[in-house]
């Protein structure tokens, strides 16, 4: 038992470095529900993704948000970044507000998508990680 609570406790997990976007329009946030098959299928999250080597989190960003939503972004400042370690692995999610956007919305990776006021944010399941956003959101909505 000993051994292997020691031998957890030194196996390596992969760090995941992930860009999340605060998309705001008339005082509501953007937010997208996992699609089934995925890591945190069903919970809530912001847009973004995995930033790819020779990559900046702003260049992922922009990438990632035509990719999922069909949208062309100008990203804005840094928000914050959060750290989630989900036992198989770490997250840490670089989160940055958009400056503006255009373009016809269209759900390629997600079941669902909201634009949520502070309570409409509440009660929804939230990927573990964004849940440090959500409680910051006040600061911005
Ligand atoms: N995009 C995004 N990912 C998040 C958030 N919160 C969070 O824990 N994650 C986790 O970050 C990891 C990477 O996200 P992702 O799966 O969207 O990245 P991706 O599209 O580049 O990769 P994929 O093609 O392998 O799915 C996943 O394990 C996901 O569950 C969030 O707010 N946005």
């Amino acid at each position: 038992m000993e051994a292997f609570a020691l031998g957890s406790n030194l196996k390596e997990r992969p760090v995941i470095h992930v860009t999340a976007a605060l998309l705001i329009h008339n005082g509501k946030v953007f937010a997208a529900k996992r699609s089934s098959g995925r890591h945190l299928a069903g919970y809530w999250e912001f847009p973004g993704g995995k930033i790819e080597a020779n990559e900046t989190a702003s260049e992922c960003l922009e990438r990632e948000l035509a990719e999922e939503l069909n949208l062309s972004t100008e990203i804005g400042s840094f928000f914050m970044k959060t750290t989630h370690d989900y036992g198989d692995k770490k997250v840490v999610l670089h989160v940055y507000q958009i400056a503006s956007f255009m373009g016809e919305l269209q759900l390629v990776d997600h079941d669902e998508y909201r634009w949520l006021s502070l309570t409409d944010c509440t009660p929804l399941k939230w990927a573990p990680a964004d849940i440090p956003i959500v409680n910051r959101l006040a600061t911005i909505l």
